[in-house]
């Protein structure tokens, strides 16, 4: 079984009309009510030492924001707003209380910075490594949630920031390619200290122009797929609008490695992917400036059930493959490709 079938195992188990419970599994959070006006939403997401981050290129501190901000980046793909967090912490009974302190302030440095309060958590031996699970709770208006299962044929598909950044600065750090080299910092920024997209998720669902959105964690051939089947649709993406392509080529340049691969199915991005109706544009350009992050059209949604992904060639012909769940799978079974 590979992670989505284990998850869709999971949730045969789920009882439905359950009191309060608007959505379960299946989303980016679950969203439980909580008064007449607002909504909780609740969310979880765990990092492994080797397996989502490697301790010889993580600064403590880095690793803290960076739990944060994986979890939070879950409230803001449904247009919410962080509000508490509980943390669980596992790592081995030697740990060195100076790497444990410095973690400790990136964990509340990030808490600051997106407005978020930790109220509890849990803390063990792991003779393993470190695992880190978060908790975060968030909180928006009921008919301004956002969820993956609204996107309609015809629908323009949007990311925010670049794709594939994190994936590129994850290979300059396996190279230990020129490390002080200021030209890859974004790269390696990206991978190391992602910035969970609150501000503009919160002005996506208020402006009342997003049918579908997440964000995107495991790579947009993963991701989307998801949201298309959630929304019982397919897409055509057009590799040559994918932003920050330009970049990833420079990046593969310099040592090796496959911009396509990095941007469709690298992963780690933890930016926006939605989708709103073909003629709203000009006011998704302005949300974006307002929050001085680029917002990009990248392809449409479109009958079926497939993702493709578009490519015109140096002879102006167009190729066009299907890329559906082509992207990080914590499970991908070994005959899957
Ligand atoms: N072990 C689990 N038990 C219950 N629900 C789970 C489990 N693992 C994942 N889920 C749920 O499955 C959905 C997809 O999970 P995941 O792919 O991790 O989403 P995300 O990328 O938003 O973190 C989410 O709604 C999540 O809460
Ligand atoms: C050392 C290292 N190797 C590989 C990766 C790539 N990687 C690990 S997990 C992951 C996907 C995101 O993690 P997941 O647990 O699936 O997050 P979720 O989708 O639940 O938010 C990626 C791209 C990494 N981050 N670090
Ligand atoms: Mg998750």
């Amino acid at each position: 079984m590979n992670e989505r079938q284990l998850i869709e195992y999971l949730t045969t188990f789920i009882t439905p009309d359950t009191k309060g419970l608007i959505r379960g599994i299946g989303d980016d959070c679950a969203v439980i009510q909580k008064d007449d006006h607002l909504v909780w939403l609740l969310t979880m997401d765990t990092l492994v030492e080797g397996v989502h981050f490697d301790a010889a290129f993580h600064s403590p501190d880095k690793l803290g924001r960076k739990i944060v901000s994986v979890n939070i980046s879950d409230i803001a793909a449904m247009a919410g707003k962080p509000m508490f967090m509980l943390l669980s912490i596992g790592m081995p009974a030697g740990f060195d209380a100076t790497w444990f302190k410095s973690f400790v302030r990136g964990i509340m440095d990030a808490c600051h910075e997106y407005g978020c309060q930790l109220i509890g958590g849990d803390t063990v031996a792991n003779p393993n490594g470190l695992v880190c699970s978060l908790t975060v709770i968030g909180e928006v208006a009921p008919d301004l949630v956002v969820y993956r299962h609204g996107a309609r044929p015809g629908d323009t598909v949007w990311v925010s920031g670049s794709l594939g950044f994190a994936a590129a600065g994850l290979a300059l750090l396996q190279r230990t390619f020129e490390p002080h080299n200021r030209r890859w910092q974004p790269f390696r920024e990206q991978h190391l200290d992602p910035v969970a997209r609150v501000e503009v998720g919160q002005k996506l669902g208020a402006s009342g122009l997003v049918h579908a959105m997440m964000d995107l964690s495991d790579g947009l051939a993963t991701d989307l797929a998801h949201l298309c089947r959630q929304s019982g649709v397919g897409a055509k993406i057009s590799f040559q609008a994918l932003p920050g392509i330009g970049a990833l080529k420079e990046v593969a340049d310099a040592i090796g490695g496959d911009p396509e691969e990095w941007a469709v199915r690298g992963g780690d991005d933890y930016e926006l992917l939605f989708t709103t109706a073909a003629d709203a544009g000009d006011q998704l350009l302005a949300i974006g400036s307002s929050c001085g992050l680029q917002l990009s059209p990248v392809g449409t949604i479109v009958a079926g059930r497939e993702v493709t992904l578009i490519r015109t060639q140096a002879d102006g012909t167009q190729e066009e493959k299907v890329i559906t769940y082509q992207g990080f799978d914590h499970f991908r079974e070994k005959d899957e490709g």
